[in-house]
């Protein structure tokens, strides 16, 4: 009663207005340390705000520039490594990260990146930088777990387009790089893992992607031994696209290396189809997939059409919200078909208002490829593709595609 009366006295000494601007003062204050303290303690109470599942979530509204002002007044930045990729200045823009992550160690999280060569060297190879951002981030919030579920392969089968895809889910929180933990990397131990990984509030859901995993002997062993019941994700794509692509990646890196047609080849006279190359290898899915299958049974693995992924990445994506017991939030509104590109892209990407398509180094032009070989190829894949769809119990059609890729391929 006396507090009553005491504010009503208080209220009507002092003017309103000033009140108002008091509060407005004190709001402003607010918003700005919380800005200051960290980008994603800023990405909620700034953030359009909508409630999903009782949970808060945010629709990204201008802090691309934002980030880029806190980014590089952050630790001393040069101008080289304040920039954002566009979808012109992609690659330059993951060089600049490269750089970034070989110059600066965060003083708050020293553990938080190893900079192996690994790592580096899987940044080239990502599309988003804002995994870079977090690791100076330490108000982050939630807990850091480790992954509930897994990206694990296959390597070109568009993997980043799938992850890129499920970051857009609220649910979802993946570290942008390419850990290699279970490969690479494992005698770092589990904390050093846990702690590449993005903080998660309760219910959402933790993950990575390492396409090698798929084909490291050790992985399903190691990977069982953390979690049984961690659910397992394998985005496949026709073997023969799969290792063009493949080779692909590796002649932009180094353009002296042989053609195609002689490294699919021990005696290409005979005939004799050299399945060593690891381009050929990685697309043996029947044997690659046994020994996942000795640790995990198939309810814990879904595949993915690499090839549906592109011309239906609504279809695929409801199928992979299914999977990971997500509601199904990542739809057709979510991406549009950009034809410059050439593939569908994202209108809104986790950590940005606009955009986005992946960067040059996905969806690169493939060289010509001599038809006889293709056709070689196919026939080398037909039967561990044939036992690869009995294992799954599904069909992906990859020898309907035959044809079509002979009669491209001569064009
Ligand atoms: N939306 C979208 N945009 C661009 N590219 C797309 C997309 N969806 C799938 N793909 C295909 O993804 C292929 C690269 O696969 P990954 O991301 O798994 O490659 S990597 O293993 O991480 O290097 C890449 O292979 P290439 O075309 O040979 O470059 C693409 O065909």
């Amino acid at each position: 009663m006396a507090f009553w009366s005491s504010t009503s006295v208080f209220t009507s000494k002092v003017p309103r207005k000033i009140l108002f601007m008091f509060t407005l003062s004190l709001s402003v204050t607010y918003l700005f340390y919380s800005l200051m303290s960290c980008y994603n303690s800023l990405r909620f109470p700034l953030q359009e705000n909508y409630v999903y599942q009782g949970r808060l979530v945010t629709e990204e509204t201008t802090f691309v520039t934002l980030r880029e002002k806190l980014y590089s007044a952050s630790q001393g930045f040069t101008e080289r490594t304040s920039l954002f990729p566009t979808v012109n200045s992609h690659d330059e823009a993951e060089q600049r990260t490269v750089e970034w992550i070989r110059t600066q160690v965060s003083p708050t999280k020293p553990a938080a990146l190893d900079h192996t060569p690994a790592l580096e060297r899987e940044h080239q190879e990502i599309s988003t930088t804002d995994s870079e951002l977090r690791v100076n981030c330490t108000s982050d919030y939630g807990e850091k777990k480790l992954p509930q579920a897994i990206i694990i392969g296959v390597k070109k089968g568009g993997t980043r387009a799938l992850l890129e895809a499920l970051r857009v889910h609220p649910d979802v929180r993946a570290v942008g790089n390419e850990p290699h933990f279970f490969d690479r990397n494992y005698e770092k131990g589990l904390d050093w893992y846990r702690d590449l990984m993005p903080s998660t509030l309760e219910g959402q859901i933790t993950m990575e992607k390492t396409p090698s995993y798929f084909v490291t002997n050790h992985a399903p062993k190691r990977i069982h031994s953390m979690a049984k019941d961690i659910k397992l994700i394998i985005v496949v794509r026709n073997p023969v696209t799969r290792a063009i692509s493949d080779y692909t990646q590796t002649l932009s890196k180094k353009p002296e290396i042989p053609t195609f047609e002689v490294l699919a080849f021990k005696n290409r006279t005979l005939g004799l189809i050299d399945a060593s190359w690891s381009a050929l290898r990685i697309g043996i899915y029947a044997l690659h997939l046994e020994s996942w299958m000795q640790y995990f049974p198939l309810s814990q693995m879904h595949f993915v059409s690499g090839e549906r992924l592109i011309v239906d990445p609504a279809g695929e994506m409801a199928k992979v919200q299914d999977f990971l017991g997500l509601k199904r939030i990542v739809t057709d509104k979510h991406f549009y078909f950009n034809k410059t590109k050439g593939f569908p892209c994202l209108k809104k990407p986790e950590d940005s208002s606009t955009p986005r398509c992946l960067g040059k180094s996905k969806g690169r032009t493939h060289p010509k490829i001599d038809p006889d070989v293709i056709r070689r190829l196919h026939k080398f894949y037909k039967p561990f593709n044939m036992m690869f769809y009995q294992m799954t119990g599904q069909n992906f059609e990859w020898e309907l595609e035959e044809d079509s890729e002979s009669r491209s391929s001569q064009d």
